[in-house]
């Protein structure tokens, strides 16, 4: 038989079970599958058929061991199992596999693992009393909705009588552990308190499939994003192989297959709250379109991202999905690398120094008080030089008298503007002597280089439709016979942070055509301050924008909290409309956030290091601490120190080494995880700090969006957790903590 046509595939779950097995059986389950794809029906695999199972076969991994494989079509097989000899061939009713009537994808469960789970979660019965009380009738978790109904909401058929005796949350969790993706989902968002509603508009409604499903065409079933499933032979190589096993190279949510697979007519938007694999998402994306391109050697997809760590660390994922060989088709590169990049090649000679956010505000400082001008803030100014004035390239006075200021607070009356121009003017001037320029001059001054060039490369085009095609060609620009735009696809991670200048720059870097932009990003997550409307900067996103909801990072009690500390703000969608944050869930679960009050900073910093000594059987590098202010994190890493914990700063590039516990403040951790995450230091008067609440009387609109990005910092600190979070603080609290606090004391 032709071994090509065999084709062996995992389902989502059984590579949970196979990690757990001994090493041995891994090894045969490698070279089983290598036989099995050779000739399934060779004599040593003995597959077959299991008794009043129409598609369900079983097969010889090893003595011991027997693989349970769906057969599809023909030559076309879905592990879905690996078990001991003893438990296949029993009670055989128990293995319950099928097509989801609403989301098309196939689902296998054994029922009788499902119910062990749920037994080994049964708390341990108390010691009996001399005189028992009468046992009170356990109550139904899901008493509240009829079979349909949870059919209806995807829930998997043959689990829906099991659903019926569960009683406590610890015996769902147990039943969640080995059942179908969705029926864990809807089950926790029902038993967290979702209307039926609510759990069909936003889990069900986003993963059921458009067309009316077949139930019994399997190899239908196996193509839709619903089937979770392995697609590739080194996939599956991998997944059984075990060891540093990535989940997410292989098993994408039916939601992030459907969009790293679309054919988008332009720009595209990816939503969604912290860790629900956005950047997962971009990196599947950009593998699928090198996959789309012809062969070749340059790299005409660009990644990009907010700044030098994140895309070290786009890099480093990008290689484990997709090794060299992807790599070298894509262009790994951070905005601001790239905007100075553009600047090198066009001004070889530009050799001004690049200064950051805070160096210029010292500048802004030094030249105000050089003035002996006392009027103006040097933070509202630098806000509205880099916003207003290099933001909407506003290059003369008349122009700024005109600007638009959205969103920018205070009005400023016509003689204001022409003494914050003047000021500006100055500025510039200064950085220039000074041979300095900011990441937003560099931006905006790359994005102009780059439009320049767009219209070279279209003036190109037409006259090369106006000369009748390629042919007829006669360029008067020799140079221009090169011209190309950079990149054929652009993936932006991060993107609620870019400058408008980095968006005029990548849309002019990519010609609008299908597919050319795919953005994620969260503006939940906006800590600069950068807001922007990407229809007005060309980028036009509108009828291509969807959300992802399911975190893959938090558990659902560290989640509910961090919620907590948005409560109230509203936020954008990066188009000029709103932006929720409804059905963000988890099925993660762990312990509620803890909370540390200490009486002044020393005693917290000591608390700190008291409770990271506790954790000895925790690698340091999974432990992340975040304080509002450098001065904070030195301090932090001293008192550590004292008691020999090794920690290590996260410099603006990203951790200065591996070695040891890593702290920053709170910009620092944007996009990073650790399995155990502290908050120190959220005081009133840090968080948000005291500037920002004398803002209040001074400027309202700066002081509600001021303290919006406050917020936003806490709740991006608060969702790098995966298993446990600490919030510490002296004095008083912040007010952000007052719905935790408040529901801590309503539990205690
Ligand atoms: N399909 C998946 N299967 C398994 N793990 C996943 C999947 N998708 C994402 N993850 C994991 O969830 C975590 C968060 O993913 P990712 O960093 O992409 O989220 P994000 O939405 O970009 O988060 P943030 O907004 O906080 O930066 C990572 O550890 C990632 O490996």
């Amino acid at each position: 038989m032709n071994a090509t046509h065999v084709s062996l595939r995992l389902l989502d779950k059984a590579d949970k079970e196979i990690l757990k097995l001994p090493r041995t059986v891994k090894g045969a389950i490698y070279d089983f599958q290598h036989k099995f794809k050779a000739n399934p029906h060779a004599s040593g695999i003995r597959l077959k058929q299991l008794a009043g199972h129409t598609r369900l076969w079983s097969a010889r991994v090893s003595d011991d061991y027997r693989a349970l494989l769906l057969r599809l079509a023909d030559e076309d097989w879905l592990i879905v199992s690996v078990k001991h000899r003893k438990d296949v061939y029993e009670n055989l009713d128990r293995f319950a596999y099928g097509v989801n009537q609403i989301t098309g994808g196939i689902e296998y469960v054994d029922l009788q693992v499902v119910e062990e789970s749920m037994v080994r979660r049964l708390p341990t019965p108390a010691p009996v009393p001399a005189r028992p009380a009468e046992p009170a009738p356990p109550i139904a978790l899901f008493g509240g909705f009829s079979d349909e109904q949870l059919t209806d909401l995807g829930v998997a058929e043959p689990l829906v009588p099991v659903v019926r005796t569960l009683a406590t949350e610890d015996q769902l969790l147990g039943l969640l552990e080995f059942a179908p993706q969705l029926t864990g989902e809807v089950l926790l968002s029902l038993f967290d308190g979702k209307t039926y509603d609510e759990v069909l508009e936003q889990i069900t409604a986003p993963v059921a499939a458009p067309e009316p499903v077949d139930v019994e065409d399997f190899q239908a079933a196996a193509a839709r994003p619903a089937t979770m499933v392995t697609t590739t032979d080194d996939a599956l190589r991998e997944a059984l192989e075990g060891g540093s096993f990535g989940r997410w190279k292989v098993f994408l949510h039916p939601t992030q297959a459907k969009l790293v697979e679309r054919d988008y007519s332009g720009p595209a938007r990816v939503g969604g709250g912290p860790g629900t694999g956005k950047t997962i998402v971009a990196l599947h994306r950009v593998r699928h379109l090198v996959a789309q391109l012809p062969p070749g050697r340059t790299k005409p997809v660009l990644l990009t991202t907010f700044n030098k760590n994140l895309a070290a660390d786009l890099r480093a994922r990008l290689l484990e999905l997709g090794g060299e060989e992807l790599l070298a088709r894509v262009e790994i590169s951070h905005v601001d690398q790239l905007a100075l990049r553009v600047l090198r090649e066009a001004e070889p000679g530009n050799s001004k120094q690049t200064i950051d956010d805070s160096q210029a505000l010292r500048e802004w400082r030094a030249m105000l008080d050089e003035l002996s001008e006392t009027g103006w803030d040097a933070e509202f100014l630098h806000d509205e030089w880099t916003q207003v004035i290099l933001g909407q390239a506003v290059v003369s006075r008349t122009d700024y008298f005109r600007a638009r200021r959205a969103g920018r607070g205070r009005t400023v009356s016509r003689p204001e503007r022409a003494e914050i121009w003047q000021l500006a003017e100055k500025f510039t001037q200064r950085l220039d002597r000074l041979k300095r320029q900011t990441w937003g001059q560099v931006a905006e001054r790359a994005a102009r280089l780059e439009r320049e060039r767009e219209q070279r490369i279209l003036a190109v085009e037409r006259q090369r439709e106006e000369a009748g095609g390629l042919d007829n060609i006669h360029l008067q620009d020799g140079s221009a016979a090169w011209l190309r735009y950079r990149y054929r696809h652009i993936v932006v991670d991060e993107a609620q942070d870019l400058q408008p200048g980095h968006w005029k720059m990548l849309r002019a870097m990519v010609a609008r055509d299908r597919n050319d932009i795919f953005l994620v990003g969260d503006t939940h997550q906006r800590i600069y301050g950068n807001q922007v409307t990407l229809g007005s900067l060309g980028v036009n996103i509108r009828g291509r924008s969807a959300k992802l909801s399911l975190s893959y990072r938090t558990t659902r009690q560290i989640l509910g909290s961090a919620l907590g500390v948005l409560s109230g703000e509203s936020f954008d969608d990066l188009d000029g409309s709103e932006e929720n944050l409804a059905g963000y869930r988890s099925v993660l679960t762990g312990g509620l956030p803890v909370l540390h009050p200490s009486a002044d900073w020393e005693q917290e910093c000591e608390a700190i290091a008291a409770l990271v000594g506790a954790w000895d059987d925790i690698p340091l590098e999974q432990i992340g601490i975040c304080v509002p202010t450098n001065a904070m994190a030195q301090e932090v890493a001293y008192t550590l120190a004292q008691s020999r914990i090794r920690a290590t700063e996260i410099g603006p590039d990203g951790p200065r080494g591996d070695d040891g516990v890593h702290i920053g403040t709170m910009y620092r951790f944007k996009g990073l995880e650790y399995q155990r995450m502290i908050i120190a230091g959220v005081s009133q008067g840090l968080v948000p700090r005291d500037a920002v609440l004398r803002l209040r009387s001074a400027d309202a609109l700066r002081y509600r969006r001021e303290l919006q990005r406050a917020r936003s910092l806490l709740f991006v600190a608060a969702t790098r957790a995966r298993d446990s979070l600490d919030i510490f603080w002296h004095g008083s609290p912040s007010q952000f903590l007052s719905p935790l606090i408040s529901s801590e004391s309503a539990g205690a």
